[in-house]
């Protein structure tokens, strides 16, 4: 069994000693600008609805925010990611698409795309799926994770904009480098917590780091 172990370890180190990386993108929020799109077919659907500027976004779920400002917009805002074609529809965000195909160009580099889907089913996995190949290619459909649960995920790195991120593992493999997004940018300094402001950050540094 040590022997099958140290092998598995060696293949992560090469003899050259760069530590080969496994990265985790997260695409609402990262890569897929949720909330703009949320915001555009909000108003669009229910004009003479009160809505949530994105300046005064505060805490990951919109639904909660909207929830606080009417009850019945809760459900209001769900309806909107539960129907056809918010998912595809979502824009990239600035620099995203570049930046993860030039990470996953970069030697001893795994990328893969870690993504939540809604527990309603009916369109978003398939959605996620079609938005990747549309913007990344369809190389990039073999690197879909699909999880409720990212903390059961290996890998060294999780680039996410949810500040929270629990699940069955207490202690994942992975450092959480959080994504600024108009929900998270007003949180605190955070000293055991590392972020990427945007995909124009020195994301390069980032994984660097994690080679060391
Ligand atoms: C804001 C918000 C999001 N969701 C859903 C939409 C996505 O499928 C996931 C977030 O996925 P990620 O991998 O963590 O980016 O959550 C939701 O159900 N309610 C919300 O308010
Ligand atoms: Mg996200």
């Amino acid at each position: 069994l040590s022997s099958v172990t140290f092998s598995f370890k060696s293949e992560r180190r090469p003899k050259h000693g760069k530590k080969r990386l496994r990265v985790l993108v997260d695409m609402d929020g990262v890569i897929a600008d949720f909330e703009g799109g949320f915001l555009k077919k909000f108003r669009a659907r229910y004009p003479n609805e009160p809505y949530i500027t994105l300046e005064d976004r505060r805490g990951f779920w919109v639904s909660t925010q909207y929830g606080h400002l009417r009850s019945d917009l809760c459900e209001k805002a769900i309806s909107i990611w539960e129907t056809k074609n918010f998912f595809i529809d979502l824009e990239p965000l600035p620099g995203a698409v570049v930046a993860v195909k030039e990470m996953s160009k970069l030697e001893n580099t795994d990328v893969f795309i870690c993504t939540s889907p809604i527990n309603n089913y009916n369109h978003c996995p398939y959605e996620k799926y079609a938005w990747i190949e549309k913007h990344l290619g369809c190389e990039f459909l073999e690197k879909v994770i699909l999880t409720r649960d990212k903390t059961v995920v290996c890998a060294d790195l999780l680039i996410d904009d949810k500040p929270d991120i629990s699940g069955a593992e207490p202690h994942p493999a992975w450092e959480h480098v959080l994504f600024t997004a108009c929900h998270n940018e007003h949180l605190p300094a955070c000293r055991w917590r590392r972020r990427l402001h945007s995909w124009q950050d020195d994301w390069r540094a980032l994984l660097d780091s994690k080679r060391q």
